[in-house]
């Protein structure tokens, strides 16, 4: 349960400049379109959730611009890093972060660090580049980062040592739950030598496994795109006598990509995610059952679901310290082929792995929109003097998550939530699979 000291957002002081953007705001108050400045998002939305608060109720510091600003723009050089693997947008929030300091703020020196953290670590040999808004034209056309981008640990003092030797006052990290670990280290260490930058989050994850930020950007366009393959799967299935179509799709530990592509093509007969163990004594015949009534199925899989099937696979750990899974996809493809053998049943499997396919493409204009309202309420956050926090979208409404909230849990698709039950209305099948 979250704790309303939770959602304080740290400021690095009072706002006394007037914005540049204040006349803009003259004549704005909350409506149902806008929260003001003063004002609070409320965490909770249901009547009996805020009747089990009580007094307190858990609220957000909304995002958007403010009618006074705590950096002086003539003073400010910001820095802009791309951390953890790609994911569709990344170019749309470099540029919109590029466009919205300069055109809105009139921030000209604007550093991007090269490959991640590392591009903060000079001993890594990474050269900066200065980001101006004629250099960031065309980049959100294109999938990836112009940046670059890396995975493995960095020492935080030395991030630290090279925010100051560069003159950085505002540093904007785009990256996932391990980059906002980074992140909160960062403005730690900012905190400690008692300095006045500014580190603010813009959530990057296909996965969608950060809480508390409503949906990450570029999730819709990776859902999207896998939607292909299911929808490849499905047609390839269903033309083959006793046709089994199998899709893994990216998701480490959260089945989102999987549900929503799923429900996307409502053609899915099976969706198994990590957030839902299943046993294969029960789930194999069941496929057998399926295929035999209806002439062919669709099963959807996670790529981190099931891995408790997966014995004897030795414990990997990637350059972040996150754990390489086992491919459980190639596994279930070979104990459902040895299923239908061992029936004597006919089986033509068609297996299909996007992976990488799914997250190096090109946002699209929904998430482009939402990369570039994100870029600008990241923006609004830092001449704010708001720190340590990571900008998000809750209940529809921008908000300042702080960084320590969002790296205190993995949003995952709950069991007992609505997605899960439209997955299992959709695909009609059990909630879980008994031997
Ligand atoms: N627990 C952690 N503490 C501090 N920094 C971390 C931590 N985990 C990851 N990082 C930093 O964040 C970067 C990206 O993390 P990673 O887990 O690879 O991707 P993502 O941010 O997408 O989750 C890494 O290069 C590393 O420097
Ligand atoms: O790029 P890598 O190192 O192969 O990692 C693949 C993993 O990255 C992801 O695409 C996204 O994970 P992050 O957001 O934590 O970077 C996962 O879905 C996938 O398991
Ligand atoms: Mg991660």
């Amino acid at each position: 349960m979250v704790d309303p000291g939770q959602l304080i957002v740290r400021s690095l002081g009072e706002s006394r400049i007037p914005s540049p953007l204040g006349s803009l705001l003259t004549r704005r108050g909350t409506t149902e379109h806008y929260v003001d400045e003063a004002d609070r998002v409320l965490l909770d939305d249901t009547v009996a959730m805020l009747a089990a608060r009580g007094d307190e109720l858990p609220s957000f510091e909304p995002g958007g611009p403010r009618r006074r600003i705590y950096f002086d723009p003539s003073k400010i050089r910001a820095g802009i890093v791309t951390c953890g693997g790609l994911c569709p947008g990344l170019n749309d929030v470099i540029r919109g972060l590029v466009l919205t300091l300069n055109n809105q703020y009139g921030v000209s020196r604007i550093l991007g660090f090269r490959n991640g953290y590392q591009g903060l670590t000079p001993g890594a040999g990474h050269s900066v580049v200065e980001l101006t808004p004629a250099g960031v034209e065309y980049i959100n056309e294109h999938g990836g980062t112009i940046l670059g981008t890396s995975r493995g640990n960095q020492d935080p003092e030395e991030i630290v040592d090279c925010l100051e030797q560069l003159g950085v006052n505002l540093l904007f990290v785009v990256g996932g739950d391990g980059s906002m670990r980074g992140a909160r280290l960062i403005s730690e260490t900012i905190a400690a030598r008692d300095r006045r930058i500014a580190v603010v989050g813009v959530p990057k994850t296909i996965d969608n496994d950060i809480p508390y930020i409503g949906q990450s950007f570029g999730f819709q366009t990776a859902y999207a795109k896998a939607a292909e393959s299911i929808r490849a799967a499905h047609v390839e299935a269903a033309a083959q006598p006793s046709g089994v179509g199998l899709v893994q799709l990216m998701g480490r530990h959260s089945g989102f990509i999987a549900s929503y592509a799923a429900l996307a093509n409502n053609d899915a007969d099976y969706v198994l995610i990590p957030e839902v163990p299943f046993s294969l004594d029960g789930f194999l015949p069941a496929l057998r059952r399926r295929v035999a009534d209806r002439g062919h199925a669709l099963v959807v899989v996670a790529e981190g679901a099931g891995q408790e099937h997966l014995r004897d696979a030795p414990l990997r750990l990637d350059a972040s310290g996150n754990r390489k899974l086992g491919d459980f996809g190639l596994h279930l493809r070979d104990r459902i082929l040895d299923d239908f053998a061992a029936a004597a049943r006919e089986v033509n499997l068609k297996y299909i792995d996007p992976s990488y396919a799914i997250r190096s493409v090109p946002a699209n204009p929904y998430d482009s929109v939402y990369c570039l309202r994100l870029a600008q309420a990241a923006v609004h956050a830092a001449m704010a003097g708001r720190t340590e926090l990571v900008v998000g979208m809750w209940r529809g409404r921008f908000v300042h998550v702080p960084i320590p909230l969002a790296v205190s849990g993995r949003n995952q698709v709950d069991p007992d939530g609505d997605l899960w039950l439209s997955v299992l209305e959709a695909t009609g099948q059990p909630p879980d699979f008994t031997a």
